[in-house]
């Protein structure tokens, strides 16, 4: 696995901008290389303030919107439309801005969808839509995502893989149900550590004071059942987009203070 690198910007919402700008330009390459592009978004404070500086963004349309694939790396299994769910959060910030092509953005299931409430089968039903997506170049039984971004909990959890509970163990499945969070809702749906490290870039992002103890933890040797956010690796590269509040813990030897 390749060794995590460090972005550290000012503050989040330069980190917000940077991280955007950066965005367009992989999904612009990716879309002159193969035709398309494909990215995983994830939920949270700092997914939603990218999606919201993308919108904002002079370079957005850059993008051809109508060949992009949107992919989530976790959900709260609510009913649709719930303010909590993570596609109602992105719609607001991005999506319903954008000319998005509809069959190209995979929101995983909802509670009241064709599955009722049974997470695991949603959690199965997503795994299917993924393998039957996957093309032949793929390294797992989902696409080869070209940007796979993930927020990082205070607890160092990302997507809804959440220290010591079932799923960061998972070795097989790529999408699995999850009951019991310590972050409401306790119902969730997520990718695991597998599906994750097939994506060629997975993006950490960590602003704020609140994330510095779980970047630091993650980002010092430890554990991924311990620290998912130490799990989460990119195929091709892991790189990690912080502010400097959020780097504010780490060893000196990961991010030495900047030369007078
Ligand atoms: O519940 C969730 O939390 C994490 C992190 O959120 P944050 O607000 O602390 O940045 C997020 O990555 C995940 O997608 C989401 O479901």
């Amino acid at each position: 696995m390749n060794t995590p690198q460090l972005v550290v910007h000012h503050d989040k919402e330069l980190m917000a901008q940077a991280a955007a700008a950066r965005l367009i330009t992989k999904v612009v390459d990716a879309q002159t290389s193969r035709g398309s592009a494909s990215v995983v978004l994830t939920g949270g404070r700092n997914g939603n303030g990218l999606l919201a500086a993308l919108a904002a963004a002079p370079a957005r349309d850059a993008i051809d919107w109508g060949r992009l694939d949107l992919w989530w790396g976790d959900e709260r299994f609510l009913p649709e439309g719930d303010p909590d769910r993570n596609v109602t959060q992105a719609r607001e910030a991005l999506l319903d801005a954008v000319p998005l092509d509809p069959k190209r953005v995979h929101a995983m299931p909802a509670s009241d969808g064709p599955c009722g409430g049974d997470v695991d089968a949603a959690a199965a039903a997503y795994a299917e839509e993924l393998a039957a997506a996957a093309g032949p170049e793929a390294h797992a039984p989902v696409p080869s995502f070209d940007v796979l971004m993930l927020g990082v909990g205070p607890d160092t959890h990302v997507a809804s893989l959440f220290p010591e509970l079932p799923a960061v163990r998972e070795t097989e499945r790529t999408v699995v149900g999850v009951h019991g969070a310590p972050k409401p809702p306790p119902t969730r749906v997520t990718l695991t550590l597998p599906a994750i490290r097939a994506a060629r870039e997975v993006w950490l992002l960590a602003a704020g004071e609140d994330k510095a103890r779980a970047a630091a933890i993650a980002l010092s040797g430890a554990g991924e059942v311990q620290a998912p956010a130490a799990g989460a690796r990119g195929r091709a590269r892991t790189l990690w987009l912080l502010d400097d509040a959020a780097a504010s813990q780490l060893p000196r030897s990961l991010y030495p203070p900047a030369s007078p």
